[in-house]
């Protein structure tokens, strides 16, 4: 069903691609259109959650913050995927590294999310679900990233409903499992894609692409500056996927 507004995005009748890139932070989003895309249009001001889209390379693309956290992803890919048709939902975020190998500015490109959030409970299903991304958004990432000379880690990365957690043992006990990185969004975006494909009957897509802003381990910290303007190299292999 296309819809020409929703509760949380009104276009008003500016086009929004099948291909879209999905910051956390909104000014990221404006960052991306002005510095990448060619006569970028706001499509989305509701809530000052920008949305942008324009031309990258003579294609359609569109660009949209999704604030923090799986509920605010959740609801503004669900109506993108269900109400606007968008197909290929790639996030490109920050997160904070859990593993000692791993430097600020490396990129991580997310093969699966696993969560500590009740989100999935929607679904309804016996056992636990492992939200992964598409392999064929995820195997082009990589590659890009190879063939660029851009130091990356392909794996899994947790998303995680708190950022502030009072349990100090959780990152430690998730880094020994093997987790890359925590961030706050992909679980639900992959979820959502899965069921959207089951229930639309055509292929619907998800990838995650982080810089990493923080070592968590190491206490480092990058600037609010830095991850809303600086964090290019993973918008650049975003933009470049088919
Ligand atoms: O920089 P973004 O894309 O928002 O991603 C990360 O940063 C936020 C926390 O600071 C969370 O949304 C987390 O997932
Ligand atoms: O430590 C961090 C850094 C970015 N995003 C997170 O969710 N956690």
């Amino acid at each position: 069903m296309t819809l020409t507004s929703t509760p949380h995005i009104d276009p008003q009748g500016v086009p929004i691609a099948e291909t879209i890139l999905l910051p956390g932070d909104p000014l990221r989003a404006q960052f991306i259109a002005e510095t990448y895309l060619e006569d970028p249009r706001c499509f989305n001001r509701v809530r000052g959650m920008l949305g942008y889209t324009g031309t990258y390379r003579g294609r359609q693309v569109s660009v949209m913050g999704t604030g923090m956290g799986l509920p605010s992803i959740g609801l503004y890919s669900y109506e993108l995927i269900h109400f606007f048709g968008v197909k290929n939902l790639i996030r490109v975020g920050s997160c904070g590294t859990v593993q000692p190998y791993i430097d600020t500015y490396d990129v991580v490109i997310a093969q699966g999310a696993s969560h500590d959030s009740n989100y999935m409970e929607q679904f309804g299903l016996t056992g636990t679900y492992a939200p992964l991304s598409s392999f064929r958004l995820l195997s082009q990432a990589a590659r890009l990233a190879t063939e660029r000379g851009i130091t990356h880690h392909v794996g899994n990365v947790f998303s995680s409903d708190v950022f502030y957690n009072a349990d100090t043992a959780h990152n430690t006990d998730w880094a020994s499992m093997g987790i890359l990185a925590i961030e706050m969004e992909s679980a639900a975006l992959f979820a959502n894609a899965a069921y959207a494909t089951g229930k639309l009957g055509h292929p619907v897509e998800a990838l995650g692409i982080f810089t990493v802003s923080d070592n968590i381990l190491r206490g480092v910290r990058t600037t609010p500056q830095e991850r809303q303007t600086a964090f290019t190299e993973m918008v650049e292999i975003a933009l470049d996927l088919e």
